[in-house]
């Protein structure tokens, strides 16, 4: 069960399987992908708040449901699934923004590491637990993880399991603010506002030269910063930004 609400650009997805810790089944993993491409056809859609409901975050894949897929073909659907619809929602046009507001157990560390943004209440953990299954990473957490925290970080994460705290998660690069208990929401809402504030296309231009230059090489992404600089400069938002600036005087 995924329930989404939308409040102008902003949309707050919540996985709701209290009685499961927020664990996903097929279903919920199928209405996440189909949300994903939905939201990226959506162009008045800005931003994405992804937490999970009565104080867990996502405790990764079903485990009771998935007990009775025991084929690689059924490993292959389970990986492929999430893993293009956590890929699709790193290329999206709109910031993702995960609200850890509790457990991140396996998958469900692996969805918070594919959002563009993280807010981690300070009670909350994540562990990448998948080992513990005799798993690897299946939805793209191990690459994003070396490329977050390095390779003998990342090794050591998902070869001991181990949980990580609010505190070592900021100080690991891993999320980027700390929310009091039960507050991982409501920060994760007034990040979303800053964000808000500013020009669509220019915000959309930030994530778009990050994400684009993680995969090329550097003078590449160089270039392509300066060309998106170069097109949003003759952009009207910017002058209109400009002349608030410039006229403040006589307003
Ligand atoms: C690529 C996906 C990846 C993979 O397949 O490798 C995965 O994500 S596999 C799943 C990885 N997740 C886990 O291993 C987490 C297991 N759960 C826990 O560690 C704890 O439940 C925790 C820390 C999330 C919450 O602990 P708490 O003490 O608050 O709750 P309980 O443990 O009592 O659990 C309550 C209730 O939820 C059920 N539950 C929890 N997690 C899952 C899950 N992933 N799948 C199915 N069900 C889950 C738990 O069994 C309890 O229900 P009950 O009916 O009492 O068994």
């Amino acid at each position: 069960m995924l329930r989404i609400t939308r409040e102008g650009g902003l949309a707050l997805w919540t996985v709701d399987r209290p009685h499961r810790r927020n664990a996903m089944d097929w279903a919920t993993m199928e209405t996440f992908a189909r949300a994903v491409e939905e939201a990226c056809a959506d162009p008045t859609l800005r931003v994405v708040i992804l937490t999970g409901a009565e104080g867990a975050f996502l405790s990764g894949a079903d485990l009771y449901e998935l007990s009775s897929y025991r084929t690689e073909a059924d490993g292959r659907r389970l990986s492929t699934l999430m893993g293009e619809a956590l890929r699709r929602m790193e290329t999206a046009p709109w910031i993702s923004i995960a609200a850890i507001n509790g457990p991140a157990r396996g998958g469900g560390a692996e969805v918070a590491l594919a959002c563009d943004l993280r807010v981690m209440a300070e009670d909350a953990d994540l562990a990448f637990v998948q080992i513990t299954w005799a798993l690897p990473p299946g939805w793209g957490g191990g690459q994003r993880l070396r490329r977050r925290v390095g390779l003998g970080r990342a090794m050591e994460l998902l070869l001991t399991a181990r949980r990580i705290g609010a505190s070592e998660a900021l100080q690991l690069g891993l999320v980027e603010r700390i929310a009091p208990a039960g507050q991982a929401l409501a920060v994760a809402r007034a990040l979303a506002e800053e964000i808000l504030q500013w020009d669509a296309e220019a915000v959309r231009a930030v994530k778009a030269l990050l994400r684009e230059g993680e995969e090329m090489p550097y003078e590449a992404a160089l270039a392509a910063e300066r060309e998106r600089f170069a097109r949003l400069w003759a952009a009207p938002a910017h002058w209109a930004a400009k002349a608030r600036f410039l006229n403040r005087r006589s307003m």
